[in-house]
């Protein structure tokens, strides 16, 4: 018995960063768009609840109760009455700690495939609830394509697209902390935070599959943060703009960078750029939107009771 899914990654069209609450968060306004680059979660019946990594840099990934993959085993188990004795399995294709959301990833496709195992019944709205409780970025992986996140980036809107937009990802050497990349932010704002918003044009562009007046609305907040902290990023941005890049921006809390292209062929000639160019650890090219969390292989127990 064991069910598998496949989760992508996200990356932040336009993230506005509103006000510190008491809570420790942010007021956001995340226009996510899920991009396809996929980690793929197995889960089985085991002796007891571990988790295994294979794939790019997996060193940085925690094989301990602070992976978000055996958070949410433990929560759907603790809320379903089951015993979490499972083995998780991530194939990690996802940038670690790379503002791709992987770990997120990784947490909504372990809920995804424990429902499956297990055929707890849980409604999409009590997926999505769970997904809430375990991180802010976590309900958009179970969701995909193209949302609007608000509050803490968790409640979530549903955006049109139509066409497909080409993206070449700049992976760099190691992570930045999320966190960090935050506190960072409220150093440089110092309190000079407007309400954020969507601009409508960058809707419009995605409803139109636009990806020249797309280009012309991406923004993140958390830019200025992730260069205060990691100044080389400045040289890889510049290194894909000048090959002819429509827009470059920092993935979320970064380091990731994120280029958007005309199409196919442009993203293979930026990506070759960007790797001669020397800026970064190497590059990935990838297509939005992606589908959210998908049940790709399943032999579960609710099947075999009807
Ligand atoms: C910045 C974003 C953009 O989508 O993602 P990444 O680029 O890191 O993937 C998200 O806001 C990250 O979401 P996620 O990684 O799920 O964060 P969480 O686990 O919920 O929170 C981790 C920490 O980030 C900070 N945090 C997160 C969300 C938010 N709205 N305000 C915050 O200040 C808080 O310090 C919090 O303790
Ligand atoms: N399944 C997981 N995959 C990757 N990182 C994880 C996972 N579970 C917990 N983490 C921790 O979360 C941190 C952030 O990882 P990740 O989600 O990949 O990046 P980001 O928040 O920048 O999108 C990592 O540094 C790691 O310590």
């Amino acid at each position: 018995m064991q069910a598998t899914a496949r989760v992508p990654a996200k990356v932040n069209v336009r993230l506005g960063v509103g006000p510190l609450r008491a809570d420790g968060f942010h007021e956001l306004v995340n226009v996510f768009l899920a991009v396809g680059l996929y980690d793929t979660v197995t889960v089985m019946p085991a002796d007891r609840l571990r988790v295994t990594c294979s794939g790019d840099s997996t060193d940085q990934v925690p094989l301990d109760a602070k992976n978000l993959a055996i958070r949410a085993a433990a929560l759907v188990a603790e809320r379903t009455g089951r015993c979490p004795s499972l083995r998780i399995h991530i194939e990690k294709n996802i940038p670690v700690a790379g503002g791709m959301a992987g770990g997120s990833a990784d947490a909504a496709g372990t809920l995804l495939a424990c429902d499956a195992l297990w055929g707890t019944g849980m409604s999409r709205a009590e997926l999505l609830s769970l997904c809430a409780e375990l991180g802010s970025d976590v309900p958009f992986a179970l969701i995909g394509g193209a949302a609007i996140g608000t509050g803490r980036g968790e409640r979530l809107r549903p955006v049109a697209t139509t066409g497909t937009f080409h993206w070449v990802f700049a992976i760099a050497d190691g992570g930045l902390s999320t966190p960090t990349v935050y506190q960072e932010h409220d150093r440089l704002a110092r309190g000079t935070v407007d309400p954020p918003s969507a601009p409508a044009e960058l809707l419009a562009a995605l409803r139109h599959g636009d990806a020249a007046a797309m280009a012309d609305h991406l923004g993140n907040d958390l830019q200025p943060a992730a260069l205060s902290l990691r100044s080389s990023l400045a040289d890889t941005l510049e290194a894909g703009t000048a090959a002819g890049a429509l827009a470059a921006l920092v993935s979320g809390s970064g380091p990731t960078t994120a280029f958007l292209v005309k199409d196919q062929e442009s993203a293979r000639h930026v990506a070759a750029a960007l790797q001669r160019s020397g800026t970064c650890r190497m590059t990935r090219i990838a297509s939005s939107p992606a589908p959210g969390a998908t049940l790709v292989g399943a032999d579960c127990l609710s099947d075999r009771l009807t």
